[in-house]
């Protein structure tokens, strides 16, 4: 689904990743963890289309990507939450919605109803302006959103970041229900708990490479790894 090998990217002259390798299968939930400021931001952002690509490739379901426009990438299928949500404040909740749609149809394709459906909250406040959701609420819309446009992976950046726990439990909830579907997850969070009991595979990063790669498994068995790269 999801294949980044080398990626290196930075902002203006100041580099940042130096060799990011990542792979995201079809139906994995894969995280992306380091210490603060490693350049997991920068990897989603680059390989996106948001940072610009100075070397490696980004291979997205079978095609390069690599240094492509944000909205062509977005159109081959990556939804994307970025951290701080970033809702249209003076849209309501329905045309937040609707305002991503991708007019696309068939088997399994995202619709109004089935968003409502996973988030009950927002069928209840479908004509609220989206500024005046809470904060969980506007992470739910932003889920949404990035659902409506058919994503065949979706990548979360810090999605439970300032929720009160009540709601980060309804975060994790829907992220367990899409991952029933197998749809294909990278998510970065600093919720670590919940992080490794939803993921299938982790990817480590050290100073802008990725320094382990592996499964729930492997990373239970070897505690060093954690201890070295996130130091908790
Ligand atoms: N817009 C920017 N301009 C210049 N440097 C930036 C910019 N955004 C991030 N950086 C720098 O890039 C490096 C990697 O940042 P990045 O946000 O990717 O890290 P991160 O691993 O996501 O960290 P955090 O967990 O703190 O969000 C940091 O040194 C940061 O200061």
């Amino acid at each position: 689904m999801l294949e980044v090998v080398g990626l290196k990217s930075g902002y203006g002259c100041s580099q940042v990743l130096f060799g990011v390798d990542l792979q995201v299968g079809k139906g994995d939930i894969v995280t992306l963890m380091g210490r603060n400021g490693m350049g997991k931001t920068t990897t989603i952002r680059a390989l996106i289309g948001l940072n610009h690509v100075l070397g490696g490739e980004v291979v997205f379901d079978g095609a390069k990507v690599t240094g492509l426009r944000p909205e062509v990438i977005a159109r081959r299928g990556i939804g994307y939450v970025p951290e701080g949500r970033h809702v249209f404040p003076t849209l309501t909740v329905h045309e937040n919605l609707v305002a991503t749609a991708a007019n696309r149809s068939g088997q399994g394709a995202w619709s109004l109803s089935r968003v409502y459906a996973l988030f009950p909250r927002l069928a209840e406040r479908q004509r609220q302006y989206a500024r005046t959701l809470s904060g969980g609420e506007q992470q739910m819309l932003a889920i949404g959103r990035a659902l409506m446009t058919n994503p065949k992976l979706l990548v979360l950046d810090e999605a439970t970041e300032g929720l009160a726990p009540t709601v980060r439990t309804e975060i994790w909830t829907c992220l367990e229900a899409l991952k029933a579907e197998r749809l294909s997850i990278l998510l970065i969070d600093k919720n670590v708990a919940a992080l490794r009991r939803l993921a299938t595979a982790h990817t480590f990063i050290e100073k802008g490479v990725t320094v382990w790669r592996g499964n729930e498994t492997a990373l239970a068995a070897d505690p060093h790894v954690f201890a070295r790269y996130v130091g908790l």
